[in-house]
């Protein structure tokens, strides 16, 4: 990718610009800045506890940052500042939407009715709050009809259509997390923020998530930041990579770029800052030459 292409310099859908939070006496992130390019796929990487996390949770409004400023910009040519939010107001207006670690299902209820949810908003706003929605008056039954139809086409996005009746709780891991992404996109996102969607998954359904995720990029416009530790998914599908180390970014560019980075080898490889120098002299080697890394 040349310099020119840097959709995350020439065109961004999320701005990040000195993004500080601290939680007492310890800096989780300190002094962050770096964009998301729209209709790119930027993972954001690092060793444990480096503060990742706590970046979405900022950029979703779950956490208010101690200083900084985050833009987001979508398709509709709005901006919205994230750190003056609130958490629906990001999700409803600012058009962000995020999947967490952990997964976050309604176990109990079908996939359809997991997917139909997440669009309880737009429909109780259809509803106008009152008897006229219930008696199908307004809009409300077309905006229904839509909400179903948008479902249907997750559904058969993430091939489980022919599972839509059967409870979340009973699908197997891996198709737990597809359904999770697929909630989050029937909220129409123009960023899809993923936490680790990849952990626990199995190398096919890695390769399936892979797929999904190129074709959110691809078909839907959306773009995708995502936090990951399977390398195969951040070097195989991302535009984008940012790394982070102890809260602070050591490392921002292409894939290619951070892979070869001598200060990101060394934060993965836990070793000193003497040793860094080693690194980057035996890379150096490897390469032929300092530009040969990016
Ligand atoms: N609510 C909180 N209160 C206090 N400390 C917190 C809180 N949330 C996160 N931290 C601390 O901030 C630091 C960064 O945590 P964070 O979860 O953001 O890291 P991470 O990079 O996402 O880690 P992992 O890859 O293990 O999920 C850690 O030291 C963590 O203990």
């Amino acid at each position: 990718m040349t310099t020119s292409l840097r959709k995350w310099d020439s065109d961004p859908v999320l701005t990040v610009e000195h993004l500080t939070m601290r939680f007492g006496g310890l800096v989780a992130v300190n002094d962050l800045s770096f964009s998301v390019g729209r209709g790119d796929i930027t993972a954001l990487i690092g060793p444990n506890g480096a503060g990742k996390t706590t970046v979405f949770n900022c950029i979703t409004g779950f956490y208010k940052p101690t200083t900084g400023m985050m833009s987001m910009r979508p398709r509709d040519g709005s901006v919205h500042l994230l750190e003056r939010l609130p958490d629906f107001i990001v999700a409803r207006k600012a058009k962000v939407a995020r999947t967490f670690q952990n997964i976050r299902l309604f176990s109990g209820m079908t996939l359809l009715e997991n997917l139909l949810v997440a669009q309880h908003n737009p429909l109780m706003i259809a509803s106008g709050m009152t008897i006229l929605g219930v008696l199908g008056i307004g809009g409300y039954k077309a905006k229904e009809r839509e909400a179903i139809e948008r479902a249907r086409y997750w559904l058969d996005k993430i091939g489980l259509s022919g599972r839509a009746d059967d409870p979340a709780g009973d699908l197997p891991y891996g198709a737990q997390r597809r359904l999770e992404i697929a909630r989050a996109m029937c909220t129409g996102p123009d960023l899809l923020c993923l936490d680790e969607p990849a952990a626990g998954l199995n190398p096919r359904e890695s390769a399936e998530l892979n797929s999904l995720l190129l074709s959110i990029r691809e078909q839907d416009g959306t773009s995708i930041l995502l936090i990951e530790h399977d390398m195969s998914v951040v070097m195989g599908i991302s535009d984008h990579v940012v790394v982070l180390e102890y809260g602070t970014k050591i490392a921002d560019g292409t894939p290619t770029e951070t892979r070869n980075d001598p200060r990101v080898i060394a934060a993965y490889l836990g070793v000193d800052d003497e040793e860094v120098e080693e690194i980057e002299h035996e890379l150096d080697e490897v390469t032929g030459s300092e530009g040969g890394r990016a």
